[in-house]
């Protein structure tokens, strides 16, 4: 009996061991099919890249053509091979903190040395680079964690609402390209100098290309017109393109087009009245291609209705606001809308956009530092500048312009929607240049209560 009772013992052991092992080995199931799920979406995303790019350089091919074989035929095949040309270093190593776009933070600062392996000289690829502001970084998020990505995704602004991801900048995108607009500081030897940046130290960089309003901004885009550009005072100007392609520019913002037929008796439609417009209209079409003196005139009226109402001059807090005396704390109620450009059209009537972009649900936070963080900011020095004992930047240039750039991040309240819903008191903390910094949100403010030298990491040092 005793016998039997061991061996029954044994075998519901065994029988519960396997019962573990089953749903161990269903679990696995279960993991490798959504493995394969996933690689499967990818192959046919990337399949159909390929497809789709095959069919794109099909009919510029000569079946004759023997020169060029290689690489062309590769490309041809759809073999689509991207090396980064150089690596991003910047004043953010990681991805929490990091401004969500260039514009929220143009403090900050990075660098971008081109690989030697890519060209034989480097630097001849920049030379005329120099003769640009502001240049087009098209990189990989190479920090997105996971290859996934998902059809709706959430941007932060929305605060929790699901839109398409091409409406969006997420870097949670099927091919993971990241696009900004950088500003080229200056260029020394193969390197190039940026401000206005939203990458993180070791994103690779696929591509740079100089940023042309003529070509990139729709306010350039005339098909034929004259074009009415305030100056860097704010006067207006007027050229005369026949052709419309290139019209001259006196100014970074937009320029407005008088179409053919303009008068100076009718007062041209105000850009907000027509809102598809790419012009200026009379609503005469009669009338000839404007004289000098009539333009003079509509000159006149474009300038008033201007400073009535249709420019938008608004100058952002951070460069203008004075820093009160002892904390580094702005006024909050130039904090409440959102970064402006200097001087802007009304952009309405030339391009549209989601109402989310200007319009968010979330406002933008006032940003405050306690006297002890702004003592902890005051130790640390400018990049060059050393002294036994005390923390240097690497690419801000000081306690001022790091404040700036803290205000700047923090402003834009870089907390996931997650966080800023399950645990809105958290302390948050995020790394800039050689700083370690500590904060925390309340409802419409973030405050600064420590900065400390950050500690050297594997994606860059920190001092
Ligand atoms: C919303 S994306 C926008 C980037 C670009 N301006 C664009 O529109 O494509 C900016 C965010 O990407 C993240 N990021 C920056 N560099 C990255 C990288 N190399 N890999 C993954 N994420 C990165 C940072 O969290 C940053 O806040």
């Amino acid at each position: 009996m005793a016998g039997t009772c061991s061996c029954a013992q044994h075998v519901k052991k065994l029988n519960q061991q396997i019962s573990v092992m089953r749903k161990e080995i269903k679990n696995l199931r279960l993991l490798i099919d959504s493995a394969v799920r996933t690689h499967r979406k990818h192959f046919v995303s990337l399949q159909s890249v390929l497809r789709n790019s095959d069919q794109q350089v099909r009919p510029h091919t000569n079946p004759d053509q023997k020169e060029g074989v290689g690489k062309d035929i590769f490309l041809e095949q759809g073999n689509i091979q991207t090396v980064p040309i150089g690596y991003i270093s910047s004043c953010f190593i990681e991805k929490n903190g990091t401004p969500r776009q260039p514009s929220v933070c143009s403090q900050s600062r990075a660098t971008l040395q081109l690989e030697s392996t890519v060209f034989n000289n480097p630097h001849h690829a920049l030379i005329g680079l120099d003769q640009y502001s502001h240049v087009w970084i098209i990189f990989i998020f190479h920090k997105n964690g996971h290859l996934s990505s998902k059809a709706k995704v959430k941007p932060p602004r929305l605060n929790g609402q699901r839109v398409g991801v091409y409406s969006t900048r997420s870097p949670h995108r099927p091919n993971a390209l990241g696009l900004t607009l950088a500003k080229l500081e200056h260029i020394t030897g193969d390197t190039l100098h940026l401000s206005g940046i939203d990458m993180i130290t070791g994103t690779p960089v696929l591509d740079i290309k100089p940023y042309i309003p003529e070509y990139d901004s729709p306010y350039s885009r005339t098909d034929f017109g004259t074009t009415v550009c305030p100056d860097a005072a704010g006067s207006l100007s007027v050229s005369r393109t026949e052709t419309g392609c290139s019209p001259t520019f006196s100014h970074t913002g937009g320029c407005m087009v008088l179409e053919e037929g303009q008068t100076s008796n009718t007062r041209p439609v105000l850009l907000k009245e027509k809102s598809t417009a790419h012009v200026l209209s009379t609503g005469d079409p009669a009338s000839h291609v404007p004289q000098v003196d009539n333009v003079t005139t509509i000159l006149g009226e474009i300038k008033s209705y201007i400073s009535q109402s249709n420019f938008l001059i608004q100058r952002t807090g951070e460069e203008n606001a004075p820093l009160t005396d002892r904390t580094r704390a702005e006024p909050c109620e130039s904090q409440q809308a959102e970064p402006k450009t200097e001087v802007c059209y009304d952009e309405t009537s030339i391009s549209q956009v989601a109402s989310w972009i200007r319009e968010p649900p979330v406002t933008s936070l006032c940003v405050r530092f306690t006297p002890n963080a702004e003592r902890d900011l005051d130790q640390f020095l400018p990049p060059g500048k050393r002294v036994p004992g005390q923390p240097s930047f690497r690419f801000l240039q000081g306690p001022e312009d790091a404040a700036a750039a803290i205000r700047g991040v923090l402003r834009a309240d870089p907390r996931s929607v997650y966080r800023r819903m399950s645990c809105p008191d958290r302390l948050f903390y995020f790394t800039l240049d050689s700083a370690h910094i500590t904060c925390w949100f309340g409802s419409d403010f973030a405050e600064v209560v420590q900065v400390r030298l950050a500690e050297p990491t594997a994606a860059g040092p920190a001092d």
